[in-house]
């Protein structure tokens, strides 16, 4: 499973300050996830064009099953990473922006800000988080629950958790492989 993890940001993509979001999504995923993956990472400034084609490169051409990224989902004018996801996506899945706004919303009344997102291109799912460094565990834990069904579901590939960090619920078998023993 290749997972894609792209930090959307002005300023760490020109290195005015250090990418900490892209990092912690990495190193959230290196403690949950306890099945084989390789992590993509990429920086590219907002605007539609770059989180447009980075994310059709990750999903078309790398082969990702999975992307996350970080920033540009808010109301500034420069936050334009959901008007690129419309152009990406063929369906979207509203249910992980209203869960992670929600839980959001249990510590900064700011959350509302997100337009937060997810989607399905091909086989691949694409997750929006938030641009704050803060935000990447609150958003990870809330949905990743339901990520490794939506992509047993989608035929992308079969992702197994660690239970202690993160418990993978599967409401019935699927046809995308068997548990790993
Ligand atoms: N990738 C990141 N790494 C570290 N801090 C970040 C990152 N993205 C955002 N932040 C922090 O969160 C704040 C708000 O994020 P936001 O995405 O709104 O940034 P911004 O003001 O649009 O600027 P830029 O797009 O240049 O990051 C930033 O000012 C920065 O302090
Ligand atoms: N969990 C969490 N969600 C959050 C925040 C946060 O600090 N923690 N910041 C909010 C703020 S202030 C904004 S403007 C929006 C959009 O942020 P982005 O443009 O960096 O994606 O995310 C919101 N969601």
């Amino acid at each position: 499973m290749r997972i894609g993890i792209v930090t959307i940001s002005d300023r760490a993509s020109r290195g005015i300050y250090e990418d900490l979001s892209g990092p912690a999504i990495a190193a959230w995923l290196e403690t949950a996830i306890r099945s084989p993956w390789i992590p993509d990472r990429r920086i590219i400034p907002d605007g539609v064009a770059p989180v447009r084609d980075t994310l059709i490169d990750l999903a078309d051409t790398a082969g990702a099953g999975l992307v996350f990224t970080t920033g540009g989902t808010g109301p500034a004018l420069r936050d334009l990473t959901p008007e690129a996801m419309a152009m990406v996506i063929t369906r979207e899945m509203p249910g992980f922006g209203e869960m992670m706004r929600r839980v959001s919303a249990e510590t900064v009344p700011t959350a509302i800000l997100s337009r937060q997102t997810a989607g399905i291109r091909g086989r691949c799912l694409i997750v929006n988080l938030p641009g704050k460094p803060a935000a990447i565990a609150v958003c990870l834990a809330a949905i990743f629950p339901a990520i490794p069904y939506c992509l047993d579901l989608m035929e992308a590939g079969r992702i197994e958790t660690d239970p202690a960090v993160v418990e993978s619920f599967r409401p019935v078998p699927t046809k995308a492989g068997s548990p790993i023993p």
